[in-house]
């Protein structure tokens, strides 16, 4: 699919891959998916760490950037696509990895519907460790679009390194580390309700499939569904430190992507570690209340990164939101809860939906403005709001 070059025949032929009864803004995806979703699961997905501050934040944080528009550019002709990882990518977008996706899923396999979008749009996924599909699964419905594996590193080692052998044999392209979620932050919504799908055992697909996970269980899975959460509650979060960065480093030869990266000294540690991209990100305010919006922390990690890639997500609900966040920076930026909505909605066609409206909403804006190439969008596209 190609997400670029926009011009008045969309009013005359519609856009395709849009679908009629979807909303086209986040405000009301977000509010359709409220009332169609279960309220546990509406409250997990939706909900953050603390009084949602910083959730909040991390949404009117875009807010306080304007754009301004360049005239006489001749912007008749853009150019989305990007080089990342030695593949073109069709947008410089991806599909952010998402624990809990199967539940927003009516068949309940979201993580499949998902890499069907991914496939269908030529937008790469990011496949969560936590998936009810396994990873091989996922893998095998991507067709050629590039998928990346998000390891939460677990505290057993051979369980890591199994789960990223499983990745590289299954085709995912690159391994994205998540720093920020080795214990789960404090989450009013759902610990007021025991509300957490994993304790369930929903999204354990990718350790009850596991050689190395099932080697430690007395009995299988299927046999005894409460141990195996136990046990998996035992080894799932590792508190790394840096000096753990050259075993991570050793476990594969794909690239390497730490994600939840926010402070331009660990951007500067973890590239001297030889990481092959930075993700800037704080875990759409889910982890910790209290904190500057992602946004704020991305020219600083840029600067620090110095030149190597940098993937942003947290607070992206619209066009102009990954307009704004190419130009403070980020090489792509990762859509989160607006394709789970979608999803919720819509199923695989609801987050192509929602990826076809995003990026045609960036384009257009490229147009208006004056800024035809990702090349052009630089901070000084921006100014502060007062
Ligand atoms: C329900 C839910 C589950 C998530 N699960 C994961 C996960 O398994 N791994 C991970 O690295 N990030 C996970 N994230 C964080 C996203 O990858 C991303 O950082 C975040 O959604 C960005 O914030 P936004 O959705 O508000 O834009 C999850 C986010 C949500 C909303
Ligand atoms: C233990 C973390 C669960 C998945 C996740 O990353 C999230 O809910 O934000």
């Amino acid at each position: 699919m190609t997400f670029g070059n926009y011009q008045n025949e969309i009013y005359l032929n519609g856009l395709g891959g849009v679908l009629p009864e979807l909303p086209m803004a986040h405000a009301e995806l977000e509010e359709r998916a409220r009332a169609a979703l279960p309220p546990s699961v509406w409250s997990y997905v939706a909900g953050g760490a603390g009084d949602e501050r910083t959730q909040r934040a991390n949404v009117t944080a875009f807010d306080r950037w304007g754009l301004i528009p360049r005239m006489f550019v001749g912007a008749a002709e853009r150019d989305l696509s990007v080089e990342l990882f030695g593949r073109i990518w069709p947008a410089p977008v991806f599909l952010a990895p998402i624990g809990v996706i199967g539940l927003c899923a009516q068949d309940g396999h979201g993580d499949l519907a998902t890499a069907r979008a991914a496939a269908r749009t030529g937008v790469p996924m990011v496949a969560s460790t936590l998936s009810v599909d396994p990873l091989e699964q996922v893998a095998g419905e991507l067709g050629g679009t590039p998928g990346f594996f998000q390891l939460y590193p677990p505290a057993d080692r051979d369980l890591a390194a199994s789960l990223v052998d499983r990745a590289e044999k299954a085709g995912y392209t690159g391994i994205v580390v998540t720093l920020d979620t080795w214990v789960t932050g404090w989450r009013p919504r759902d610990l007021a309700t025991a509300n957490f799908p994993q304790l369930r055992g929903h999204c354990l697909a990718n350790y009850t499939t596991d050689p190395v996970f099932r080697a430690a269980l007395a009995r299988p899975p299927e046999e005894d569904p409460q141990a195996t959460v136990l046990h998996w509650v035992q080894v799932f979060g590792n508190p790394l430190t840096w000096d753990d960065l050259p075993w991570l480093r050793s476990l594969t030869n794909l690239p390497l992507i730490v994600k939840g990266i926010c402070h331009p000294e660990d951007a500067r540690r973890a590239k001297d570690g030889g990481v092959d991209a930075i993700y800037c990100s704080n875990h759409g305010g889910r982890q910790a209340n209290g904190g500057l919006p992602a946004l704020d922390c991305l020219p600083g990690v840029v600067q620090a990164a110095d030149g190597l890639p940098v993937l942003f997500d947290s607070g992206v609900r619209s066009g102009t939101d990954i307009v704004k966040a190419l130009a403070l920076g980020a090489t792509a930026v990762g859509i989160g809860r607006p394709y789970a909505y979608a999803l919720a909605l819509g199923g695989t066609d609801g987050i192509v939906h929602v990826l076809r409206t995003l990026l045609a909403e960036a384009d257009l804006l490229m147009a208006v403005d004056g800024y035809p190439t990702l090349a052009a969008l630089t901070p000084d596209a921006l100014r502060p709001v007062h």
